[in-house]
């Protein structure tokens, strides 16, 4: 039994033995994957107030001074990214942030939402409605949050970071294993597509590492709702003084996500933070959301390589790169996907008539979703927007 898991009720048990051979995995034993991913994302971040004081985040603004995103301006950023042939609204905001700041649960009982998870869901309908596919990235949420926001989202993510009880996260109110695991395992009995990852070097050992993966992998055998884990390095910013883990660090621990994971969970490593060339042949086989609109709104001093940058990247591992939407081909409904590896999509159950209208939409963007998704050979990377 996992004991960070056990006070949110949930189990997880480690077997020693797996334990130790994903932490004694290195980048020999595992083999480079066969093609790269990324989707194209305009960022949403709806509002910079968090209940949490993560040490690494410069995200965050301290109480009296966030304010949220009109829905106008929500309307206005996704179509910008919808102009510039953007599948995906990436959804991102504090942890529960209407908790600590009276501002933010004012601001949206006068806009007539009670909490922010409503007003989320209308913030979905509007990049619905704009031809986007929802990925919301909004901390924990309960089972009945996520009943609330999984019929307007493609899929959705939540960072575990760690299971250690890191001093990163410290404070009174704060990020807790448990309270992620929980998290993860909503999603998953929700039906929701799911992505999570590791933050590497916040405090956490080599063990932790090895058993953050095997409670992702144990989460996913029950629920198959993993599409994809980001090993993420931490990187220094203005708030804090991180330091970036070693390359070496980062090889070894995407060559244990590989070798924990199985083979229809892509590994991604973020390409404005990682030493990405350098994690090729580790098990990458995917680059997350690039957007050519947006910066990262959670780590602004890291800018997006340009799309030409990416295939250049491909092409130095001489692999194809195929451009993905934000949920997984394989939870894409028979007819749309790419192939048929792996998902259980063909029943209906992972994605919601409100995303599959969208993605099969006779407009402009439908005709997108249908081609990148149906497509056989690699997608060519569109041509780059100005300013990329
Ligand atoms: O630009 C970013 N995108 C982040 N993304 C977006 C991600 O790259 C893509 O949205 C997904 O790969 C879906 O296409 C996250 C998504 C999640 O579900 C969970 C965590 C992250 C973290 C980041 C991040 O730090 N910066
Ligand atoms: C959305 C995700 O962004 C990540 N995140 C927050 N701050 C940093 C940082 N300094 N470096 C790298 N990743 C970070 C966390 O993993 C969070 O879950
Ligand atoms: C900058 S983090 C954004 C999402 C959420 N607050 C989390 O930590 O998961
Ligand atoms: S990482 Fe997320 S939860 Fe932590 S302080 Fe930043 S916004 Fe809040």
């Amino acid at each position: 039994m996992f004991p960070a898991a056990e006070e949110y009720g949930v189990e997880i048990d480690l077997d020693e033995s797996d334990v130790a051979a994903v932490r004694s995995t290195t980048p020999a034993d595992v083999d480079a994957t066969a093609e790269l991913t990324f989707a194209r994302n305009v960022f949403v971040p709806l509002t910079t107030a968090c209940r949490y004081t993560c040490t690494y985040c410069t995200y965050y603004d301290v109480p009296g001074e966030a304010t949220l995103l009109s829905p106008e301006e929500v309307r206005e950023r996704v179509r910008v990214g919808a102009d510039a042939g953007c599948t995906e609204a990436l959804f991102t905001f504090g942890d529960d942030p209407d908790d600590r700041y009276t501002r933010i649960h004012d601001q949206l009982a006068e806009w007539g939402y009670d909490d922010i998870v409503g007003y989320l869901r209308r913030c979905c309908e509007i990049a619905l409605e704009e031809g986007l596919l929802p990925h919301s990235n909004p901390g924990d949420l309960t089972a009945a949050d996520f009943e609330r926001v999984a019929p307007v989202n493609a899929s959705m993510g939540v960072m575990l970071e760690t299971t250690a009880d890191v001093a990163a996260h410290s404070g009174s109110r704060r990020k807790t294993p448990g309270q992620r695991l929980h998290t993860i395992r909503a999603a998953g009995e929700a039906g929701v597509p799911f992505t999570t990852g590791l933050l590497v070097g916040i405090g956490e050992t080599w063990r932790d590492r090895a058993e953050s993966l095997l409670a992702i992998a144990d989460l996913h055998d029950r629920y198959d709702h993993i599409q994809e884990v980001i090993v993420q390095n931490v990187v220094p910013n203005e708030r804090s003084d991180f330091e970036r883990p070693a390359v070496a660090t980062m090889r070894r621990t995407v060559a244990m996500a590989r070798a924990a994971l199985p083979p229809e969970v892509s590994v991604q490593v973020p390409p404005n933070l990682s030493p990405t060339r350098e994690l090729l042949d580790c098990g990458v086989d995917d680059l997350g959301g690039v957007s050519p609109v947006t910066k990262d709104y959670i780590n602004p001093e890291y800018e997006w390589p340009a799309l030409r940058e990416l295939r250049e990247i491909a092409d130095t591992a001489g692999v194809p790169l195929h451009e993905r939407l934000p949920v997984y081909d394989r939870y894409l409904p028979t007819g749309v996907r790419r192939d048929s590896f792996g998902g259980r999509s063909a029943d209906g159950r992972w994605l919601p008539e409100r995303v599959t209208d969208a993605i099969d939409a006779d407009d402009v963007h439908g005709q997108r979703y249908r081609s990148v998704a149906r497509r056989e050979g690699p997608l060519a990377v569109p041509r780059p927007v100005s300013g990329d």
